[in-house]
């Protein structure tokens, strides 16, 4: 059975071991260029010795990005940016992903540190937010999304689409669509905010049209020899859990024959009112059952902090990838501890070798 130290390999994608560095907004960016901050933390992910760095929730449009501080691929002019974090992750041995999404109803508001809350429709920085439905993420807000027109539905599809093909001209090898946490893809899904009448809406198979549809027009232009992966949110903590994750099952099947080969299991987080059992290790007890019913290469994140634990996922079979995110915050060198204390022969093999030489040699 394979261990946090395992490679793994997915269609031609080869990764050193099966730390994922998540994809973790920074709200940094200028008009979603890449700048010096974004360069100096996805290098350093990277060196830590993580197997795939995915990049933060790049938009796929402009209205798409949570914040104004976003990072972006929907300009042609983002791709150099782009290419000189993708060379720098891969140069530092990890393999260069990552995520692009549309935030949805969820657009268009300050970064949490600033309270998170929607723009002022009177600063220019604002806009007026997409959604499935004109249903506003606060009950009651009077920062209402626009419904979107079966036009306003095609566009964004297309936006993915190009965003994945300037993905793979940057030199992104891995690639995860953002469909979880309440952002536009799970806006289709959940029925909370999605109360459309036409053909996506309703059933379960109109609300996953969007994000079928959606996965159909990336694998057009994504490689083929390069995994096509997603972050869905399979459980929405609001009273439905059993029902909520039946579905899930069903959409991931039918995203699988569409041509996903992973999932990393999510939250839904598509109320504000939702009761996330938050905790270490929460998302286990539902990654495991979608990997022995869909099929699919599972992965998961939210509080893994103990190497120990994450390698008996993998050992057990729960797990094909651990998804690391705040623990890498503290720490970016954390594979190198969980190498040591996995007991790994040669731990300081994890780093680059300016690292790794020196903390082999003290004498
Ligand atoms: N881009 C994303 O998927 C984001 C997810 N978040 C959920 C979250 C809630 C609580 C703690 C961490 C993350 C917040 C920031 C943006």
């Amino acid at each position: 059975m394979p261990s946090l130290f395992s490679s793994y390999t997915l269609k031609s994608v080869t990764l050193r071991n099966r730390i994922v560095a998540s994809p973790m907004c920074q709200y940094m960016a200028q008009d979603g260029f890449m700048n010096d901050w974004h360069g100096g933390h996805y290098a350093g992910l990277a060196r830590g010795g993580v197997g795939l760095v995915i990049v933060e929730a790049t938009a796929v449009s402009p209205e798409g990005r949570i914040t104004p501080g976003d990072a972006g691929i929907w300009s042609d002019d983002h791709v150099a940016g782009l290419a000189a974090i993708a060379r720098s992750i891969k140069s530092a041995g990890a393999v260069p992903g990552i995520q692009i999404g549309h935030a949805g109803r969820k657009a268009g508001c300050t970064p949490p540190w600033e309270g998170g809350a929607p723009l002022d429709p009177s600063d220019p920085a604002a806009w007026e937010p997409l959604a499935p439905s004109a249903v506003p993420f606060v009950a009651g807000s009077a920062y209402v999304p626009k419904a979107m027109t079966l036009a306003d539905i095609g566009r964004v599809q297309q936006d993915f689409a190009d965003a994945a093909r300037r993905a793979a001209d940057a030199g992104f090898e891995w690639i995860e669509l953002h469909f979880a946490h309440g952002f536009l893809g799970q806006e289709f899904l959940s029925t909370h905010t999605n109360k459309r009448g036409d053909g996506y809406g309703g059933s379960l198979a109109n609300r996953a049209r969007f994000l079928l549809e959606t996965v159909r027009a990336v694998r057009e232009v994504w490689p083929e020899t390069l995994p096509l992966t997603a972050r869905l949110g399979v459980i929405e903590f609001s009273g439905a859990e059993e029902t909520s994750l039946a579905e899930s099952v069903q959409v991931l099947r039918w995203l699988k024959e569409a041509g996903l080969d992973l999932v990393d299991v999510g939250l839904a987080l598509s109320t504000p009112d939702e009761a996330v059992p938050w905790g270490p290790n929460m998302l286990l007890p539902y990654a495991a059952p979608i990997r022995s019913t869909t099929g699919l290469a599972v992965g998961t994140s939210w509080m893994i902090t103990s190497a120990r634990e994450a390698d008996g996922y993998l050992r057990d079979g729960k797990l094909d990838l651990v998804y690391i995110a705040r623990t890498l915050l503290a720490n970016p060198h954390w594979p190198f501890q969980a190498a040591r204390e996995l007991g790994i022969d040669d731990p300081a093999s994890v780093l680059p070798t300016p690292y790794g030489f020196w903390l082999n040699n003290w004498s």
